[in-house]
């Protein structure tokens, strides 16, 4: 795919399996996720996306099959789980804020924690992502004062403080009200232009055919289909998709 032998992809997945006990959930997926390339994982209920993207970051351990980070093989017995964590960043569907912490604090903690990042530094910083999500005015408050939209804003603010080269959405839109995604879905458009490479599970087609470069399909935790959006929601090639974009559309 790649002319240059000494590119690394920012994901590469070579074979991934991931099995519950007997539940075969993931079944040897392999595939490539470019620099600043964003793609949706979609497909239907149980098929193994969370879990897919789950591996992506150690929070699954695969059964068997590999995962290189910009080149580094973090399925292998001496990958630093907390280096790559800081290097993969996530966003889940319930947002997990500290509820002790104020919003900026919530920011702040884990550079200042894990990174030795000044609190000075760390603030400017945090200020400058809550700015960004559009929650600079909601600094000092706890995040029992917010909404859903809110806090799964300031979760995605606290994500990217650590500064990831790539983040991972998992259905970071599931638990809101329908009044909320609209705000959520345009913070992660704007990051969408910046150039941080991202993978995200949804259910919103609209969204995913609007900003993602690649739409991996996933059925029975088999990459079903891996398409542009512009051809997989007019014209997808497996069967299973176009069922599925059926009842979705
Ligand atoms: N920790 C776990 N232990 C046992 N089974 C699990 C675990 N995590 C996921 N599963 C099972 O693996 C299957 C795939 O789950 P996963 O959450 O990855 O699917 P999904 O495609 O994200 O589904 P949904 O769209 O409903 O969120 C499901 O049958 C689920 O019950």
């Amino acid at each position: 795919m790649h002319s240059n032998e000494d590119y690394n992809a920012a994901v590469k997945v070579d074979n991934l399996h991931k099995s519950f006990g007997n539940l075969k959930v993931l079944q040897g997926i392999s595939t490539e996720i470019g620099h600043g390339e964003v793609v949706a994982v979609i497909g239907p209920s149980g098929s193994g996306k969370s879990t897919f993207l789950r591996c992506m970051n150690l929070l699954e351990v695969p059964t068997s099959g590999k995962i290189y980070i910009q080149g580094a093989d973090i399925t292998s017995q001496k990958t630093d789980i907390m280096k790559v964590r800081q290097n993969v960043g996530m966003v889940f569907q319930h947002f997990h804020l500290f509820p002790h912490k104020t919003v900026l604090s919530n920011v702040t903690y884990a550079p200042k924690k894990v990174k030795n990042v000044s609190a000075e530094e760390a603030r400017r910083e945090g200020m400058e992502l809550l700015s960004k999500v559009g929650l600079a005015e909601k600094a000092d408050v706890y995040p029992s004062k917010l909404s859903g939209g809110q806090k799964q804003r300031v979760a995605i603010a606290r994500s990217l403080a650590m500064k990831p080269d790539i983040m991972l959405f998992d259905e970071p839109t599931s638990a809101l009200d329908p009044e909320m995604v609209k705000e959520v879905l345009e913070v992660m458009k704007d990051l969408t232009k910046t150039g941080i490479t991202m993978a995200i599970v949804t259910h919103e087609m609209g969204f995913a055919r609007e900003v993602a470069n690649r739409i991996l399909f996933l059925d029975k935790g088999m990459l079903a289909e891996d398409s542009p959006p512009s051809k997989f929601f007019t014209n997808p090639e497996c069967d299973r998709a176009k069922q599925f974009l059926e009842k979705m559309l």
